[in-house]
């Protein structure tokens, strides 16, 4: 095949949904499933029933509630965000005067959007999938095409089940090698995003590729693509392979029997031809890639572990050597400064970053036969019900109970201050999270990004520090 006729993944993507081209780069694509959550989708909600337009198929809409909600074990509709309990009872009532499927909070397969579309087989390798959350991204991880939108254009694609767009740029980025011990696509792409920028994806669609990439289990995949959006791009996403397969196969809304054969046979013939054209290729040797934690207040702001603060003096870019000195001031950091020597006061494990079953298994692998640092606080937020029930069968909440972690109810809890759940003003937290803005885990609080391996080490350790500290 020659580069004329090869395509890009995106390409076959985008030109699968493609009901008609708009001119120029805009197309009008189909929407295979609108998924929505509590926070705004009971907004987009309420519009449409407000202009009397229903949506087109139902069946295919979905809707949870992880935002806002209280993750503490008992809970009810009451949350620590004053207006919480009125967001909701507002979904729990629009979502169901809709007809559409909602996981409300007693259900059992409750969870936070991006994590519970994927393991019910909502989400499906080659679909479209969209969200008014812009972590939608994570689905990539199983070759979905997947973005998160507004509300308005929510209301459209569950209007009409489709999205007027302009298609984004191409962007590869290649992981050759074998990643380091200890070394998880979160400290993949916080070294992608350090090395890149924060706005280094920014108009492309992000395929990740290379040997390093199709060695992670699909779990992993989630974690890499979920973070495409603090590059900036549109989405990423994962060619889908016999992993891929493996996962979805069974899940509850995915294919069955002969669909099943058909639909697997499909996904397997997606990926980029050996000629694809990309706008443009990034690649990266795994060995050069160490478990890294954030030190300031964009994820861009990442270091190795076992390096120190950088030093805004050094940096030529004025803007950025603004931007350094004001997240230095935010964090309570000096330049210079070694990563390890920094004290913590809290470890968060949960998001739809790293909250599934594999990340709770690493963390967990960590945690075991140790305990957190006497002066730490330390919370595990399971991504969903599902993967609550499944770490209980291996016995995983006794792991972080004993080490010392609270063990919740399935929401994005600490991650986003949205609900109200923050470990308090001015604490210097560990978290498994994507977003270290300053206040994004309450008033004040100072946020460290890292994997859920670093988390659960640097908890035991009481400081920043990595897993290969406690070997
Ligand atoms: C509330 C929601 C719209 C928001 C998002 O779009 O990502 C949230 O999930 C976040 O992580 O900041
Ligand atoms: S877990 Fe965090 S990043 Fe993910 S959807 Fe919830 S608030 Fe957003």
């Amino acid at each position: 095949m020659n580069s004329a006729t090869s395509q890009s993944l995106f390409d076959k993507l985008w030109q699968s949904h493609e009901v008609m081209s708009l001119g120029g780069q805009r197309s009008l694509l189909y929407i295979d499933r609108v998924f929505l959550h509590e926070r705004t989708g009971s907004i987009a909600l309420q519009s449409l029933a407000e202009r009397k337009r229903s949506i087109a198929r139902p069946e295919h809409v979905f809707c949870t509630m992880d935002h806002i909600v209280d993750t503490t074990p008992g809970r009810n509709d009451d949350t620590l965000m004053p207006s919480g309990r009125q967001f909701i009872q507002a979904t729990r009532k629009e979502a169901t005067n809709a007809g559409i499927t909602l996981f409300d909070l007693n259900n059992p397969d409750q969870g936070i959007a991006h994590v519970i579309s994927a393991e019910l087989g909502i989400a499906l390798p080659g679909s479209t999938l969209v969200c008014p959350d812009s972590h939608t991204c994570t689905l990539g991880g199983i070759g979905a095409l997947a973005w998160g939108i507004g509300s308005t254009q929510a209301e459209h694609a569950m209007a009409t089940r489709t999205l007027d767009l302009e298609k984004p740029k191409s962007m590869r980025i290649t992981v050759d090698g074998e990643l380091r011990t200890g070394v998880s696509a979160k400290d993949v792409i916080l070294h992608i995003i350090a090395k890149f920028g924060a706005r280094g994806g920014n108009g492309y669609a992000v395929e990740f590729a290379g040997s390093a990439i199709r060695a992670m289990p699909v779990e992993q995949r989630f974690t890499l693509c979920n973070m495409a959006v603090e590059f900036s791009a549109f989405t990423g996403f994962v060619a889908p392979d016999d992993k891929t397969i493996a996962w979805v196969r069974g899940r509850d809304y995915a294919p069955k029997g002969a669909a099943a054969n058909d639909a697997e046979t499909y996904w397997l013939s997606l990926s980029s031809d050996e000629n694809a054209q990309f706008d443009t290729e990034i690649q990266l040797h795994a060995d050069d890639i160490y478990p890294t934690v954030s030190w300031g207040t964009n994820p861009q702001h990442s270091v190795a572990v076992n390096s120190r603060v950088p030093n805004p003096a050094q940096c030529d870019d004025a803007q950025q050597r603004d931007g350094m000195s004001k997240a230095l001031k935010y964090m309570a950091l000096s330049p210079n400064q070694a990563m390890t020597s920094i004290r913590l006061n809290a470890a968060f494990i949960g998001s739809c970053t790293n909250s599934r079953i594999e990340d709770l298994r690493a963390a967990a692998k960590v945690l075991e036969g140790r305990h957190i640092a006497p002066h730490m606080r330390a919370v595990c937020v399971p991504g969903s019900g599902r993967v609550k029930r499944q770490a209980e069968a291996e016995g995983l909440d006794k792991v972080f109970e004993a080490a010392g972690f609270q063990w919740r109810e399935p929401g994005c809890s600490m991650c986003f201050y949205a609900g109200g759940e923050t470990f308090g003003a001015g604490k210097r937290v560990i978290s498994s999270t994507n977003r270290n803005f300053e206040g994004r885990q309450g008033p004040a609080v100072k946020t460290h990004i890292a994997s859920p391996v670093t988390v659960a080490a640097s908890a035991v350790l009481g400081r920043i520090g990595s897993a290969e500290e406690l070997s």
